[in-house]
């Protein structure tokens, strides 16, 4: 069997301290190996975003979480070093790009810190290219993130993401605040990119016909626990908890309310 990337054993979190402290992930355990996506589904406030925190580093936590063949611990401290390789996309793409700064300067931003992954050569056909890579035209490059639309600024926080070589990218939600034509070409931008770099994925989505497109596993949550983990098709066609049939059911009302969801319309 191929060895994980990122493995949590037995992951725990608190916000708060002493008597304040409120355990909100209890004793989560799964493995995402090289080129696989995992999905965390599970209801709002299930637990979902604050495993992605403990992976990239942005809160304290017990028990194990460990990266790459030499089983790197993945403490805060620790993941600073680690996070060019483990980057995060958010759900709202503008918020997250710096208005300030031209796309050009976003994308390669990282360049500056990490020296060591910086391109030979012309830092903006380096630049470019990216651009290229995610979709987007060259001319983007001198543009501020507020004359993009979601969709670009999205297309733009991958392209970041891209600059920073990853090993695993973290989506947290990040195809939700886009309509569905637009998340439609997102999400097969992600596939692409999992299939040609091999990039493995944690990602984070209350949308399970989202997890049925993308995800190779999915570990389902509720109340800071994961209750049910396993291949997407097993989980989907056959699901051993009832929290995860409920999920399903859910599903599958809001479908018979609203109809399908992909339109194939092309725009951006
Ligand atoms: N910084 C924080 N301080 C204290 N409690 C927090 C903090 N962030 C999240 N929480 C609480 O932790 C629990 C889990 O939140 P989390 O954001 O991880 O859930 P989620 O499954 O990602 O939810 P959503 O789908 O709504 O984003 C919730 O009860 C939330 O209120």
């Amino acid at each position: 069997m191929t060895e994980p990337l990122l493995e949590a054993n037995d992951l725990d979190v608190s916000y708060g301290r002493g008597r304040r402290a409120r355990r909100v992930v209890s004793k989560a355990s799964f493995a995402i190996a090289p080129a696989e996506t995992l999905a965390l589904v599970g209801e709002s406030g299930s637990g979902k975003t604050t495993v992605a925190r403990a992976v990239v580093g942005l809160v304290r936590y017990d028990g194990e979480l460990v990266f790459g063949d030499d089983r790197v611990p993945l403490t805060p401290r620790r993941s600073r070093e680690l996070r060019r390789q483990i980057p995060i996309v958010f759900q709202d793409p503008r918020s997250s790009l710096n208005p300030r700064m031209s796309i050009g300067g976003i994308i390669g931003e990282v360049w500056s810190t990490h020296p060591e992954i910086a391109p030979g050569g012309d830092r903006r056909t380096a630049i470019a290219e990216l651009l290229g890579r995610v979709g987007l035209d060259e001319d983007v490059l001198d543009r501020r993130a507020a004359q993009l639309s979601g969709g670009q600024c999205q297309r733009v926080s991958i392209a970041r993401a891209l600059a920073q070589r990853p090993r695993l990218l973290v989506c947290d939600e990040a195809v939700s605040a886009l309509d569905v034509s637009v998340q439609a070409q997102i999400l097969q931008l992600l596939i692409e990119l999992k299939t040609d770099l091999g990039i493995s994925m944690l990602f984070i989505t209350h949308d399970l016909g989202v997890v049925r497109q993308i995800a190779d596993s999915v570990a389902v949550m509720q109340h800071g626990e994961i209750v049910e983990i396993g291949a997407t098709e097993q989980v989907f066609t056959s699901p051993a908890h009832a929290y995860t049939r409920e999920l399903l059911d859910a599903a599958l009302d809001l479908v018979a309310d609203h109809g399908t969801t992909t339109t194939g319309d092309e725009q951006e």
